[in-house]
């Protein structure tokens, strides 16, 4: 009995040895740079442990530059590709999408509704739903919907005199995370999260929860994005429930409310309720765009906020100059934050595409290879379901395209610096027919938070103040571990 036990234990052992030496000699095969692989993570070794991913695909970046176009790397045996050459990345997001359409995330329409979202959605499902959604974020459904974040905002002065008068080096993030929440809540949903006056926000709490703690286990994540069809088959979702039931209750209820009583409101809401009632979009997948504009809309604009007000607390003649423009134009606008008035203030623009630029929320971009691809100028074939990365983080703090790419230094973004430069060099917002639907609208929440602080107070660098950052290597976006304390004195007028 022993004797076969142990026969078949070796075979077993045999038998894993020769596939993962088959599966990780595809690269070697066909001649393509690539990372060395081990056993059996591929090169994942470490990912999300010990380094966030944009360390991950910033190293790799610097590892082959110069020398080659793409590289080769194994998300456990699936071949991928990290691209390194700026011309690529254009052709890839731009020029050839026909061959780069999908994100290859994963979603189940029929067990998991809320992940049947623009972001997850492939092919002609995607297109349709895009098409659809494009005429919601226009400048003017933006202009439509500016009121209801300068309520928020209002409100958000006030919470800040209150939260400095108790502790004058409070922790920003989770400030400013309650005032994206509001916004895109109140935008999104139509509902008062009342993230300013509760502390336990049942809103906040879910929002949080659906990006730090993913319903699945890391392996479970990898199965339903390599195998989809068979993790659907299984009935794998992606949402946590908690975070589906609360989000699906108060679409429903608000859904309800509004049918029933005619009422209006300048959000999306409302836009999504129109195409609903033209036919052109059931309940489920109202549900679904309203969770991922949500999801979307307030950890990557709190993030960008954060990140901005750090390098200006270290930065102070750049803090000094940002508001001089604020106020100035302010002045010309009766003292009002108007839709106008946000479009003169270039300086502060050039500081938040700074801080785009040095800490890009979403710090990669994927596509899948939907047919074979061949790279131009080269003998590599892209294969049909390879996934395809390019490292944004790695780009923007290349030093050969941003010299001294760790100093903050928001003239990098004056015009004529602007078009020195290769248009895939600065990708916070993605490029392509896949570009970030809300890029429009997040600029708008992040100038209008901006400006409603750098106009009152004045930020400087706390006793708990980290530098450099570092970053939580669980959250999906780039964000920081720990929180982020700066000291804040209000301007006496
Ligand atoms: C500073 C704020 C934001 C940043 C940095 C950001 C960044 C991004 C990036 C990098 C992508 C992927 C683009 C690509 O793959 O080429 C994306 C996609 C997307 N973003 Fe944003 N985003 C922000 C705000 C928002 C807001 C406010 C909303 C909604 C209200 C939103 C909704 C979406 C959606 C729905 C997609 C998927 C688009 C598609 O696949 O067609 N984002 N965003």
């Amino acid at each position: 009995m022993i004797v076969v036990v142990l026969i078949f234990i070796a075979s077993a052992i045999s038998f894993l040895w020769l596939f993962f030496k088959i599966k990780f000699n595809y690269f070697k095969n066909l001649g393509i740079p690539h990372k060395q692989p081990r056993i059996p993570f591929g090169n994942m070794q470490g990912f999300k442990r010990k380094l966030h991913s944009s360390h991950f695909f910033r190293n790799l970046f610097e590892e082959f530059k110069g020398t080659n176009q793409l590289c080769g790397i194994y998300l456990f045996t699936k071949p991928s590709y990290l691209i390194i050459d700026l011309e690529l990345v254009k052709s890839i997001l731009v020029k050839d999408f026909a061959y780069f359409h999908d994100r290859g995330m994963y979603y189940n329409l029929k067990d998991d509704p809320l992940s049947g979202h623009l972001l997850n959605l492939e092919g002609e499902k995607w297109k349709k739903l895009r098409e659809k959604l494009t005429p919601t974020f226009t400048s003017g459904k933006m202009r439509y919907m500016f009121p209801t974040i300068i309520d928020v905002a209002e409100k958000f002065e006030s919470f800040m005199n209150a939260s400095i008068a108790e502790n004058n080096e409070p922790e920003i993030k989770g400030i400013l995370t309650r005032f994206t929440t509001n916004i895109i809540g109140s935008c999104a949903f139509g509902i008062d999260c009342n993230t300013f006056e509760d502390k336990d926000s049942k809103f906040l709490e879910m929002g949080l929860k659906a990006f730090e703690q993913p319903r699945n286990t890391f392996l479970k994540q990898m199965l339903a994005i390599t195998f989809p069809d068979l993790a659907r088959k299984l009935g794998i979702k992606i949402v946590r429930d908690d975070v589906a039931d609360f989000f699906m209750k108060i679409v429903k209820d608000v859904v309800e409310y509004r049918e029933s009583k005619n009422i209006k409101r300048n959000d999306f809401m409302d836009l999504l309720l129109q195409l609903k009632h033209e036919g052109k979009m059931s309940f489920e997948e109202i549900a679904a765009q309203a969770f991922v504009f949500f999801l979307a809309g307030f950890e990557t604009s709190s993030t960008t906020m954060t990140f901005a007000l750090h390098e200006l607390s270290l930065n102070q003649k750049i803090q000094e100059e940002v508001r001089e423009n604020i106020n100035k134009v302010l002045q010309k606008h009766n003292g009002k934050i108007s839709y106008e008035a946000l479009s003169e203030m270039d300086v502060l623009e050039r500081c938040i595409n700074e801080s785009l630029r040095k800490f890009p929320p979403a710090a990669s971009l994927i596509r899948t290879v939907t047919k074979d691809y061949n790279v131009p100028n080269s003998n590599i074939t892209l294969q049909k379901g390879s996934s395809v990365f390019i490292s944004v983080y790695g780009i923007h703090h290349d030093p050969e395209i941003y010299e001294n790419p760790e100093a903050f230094n928001p003239d990098r973004f004056l015009q004529e610096k602007i078009k020195q430069r290769h248009l895939m060099s600065f990708l916070p917002f993605g490029q392509g027919n896949r570009i970030c639907i809300g890029e429009r609208f997040g600029y708008i929440e992040t100038k209008v938070g901006l400006a409603t602080l750098l106009s009152k107070f004045i930020f400087e660098p706390s006793s708990k103040t980290k530098t450099p950052i570092e970053f939580s290597k669980k959250n999906m976006i780039l964000t920081t571990d720990g929180g982020m304390f700066l000291k804040i004195k209000k301007i006496q007028i």
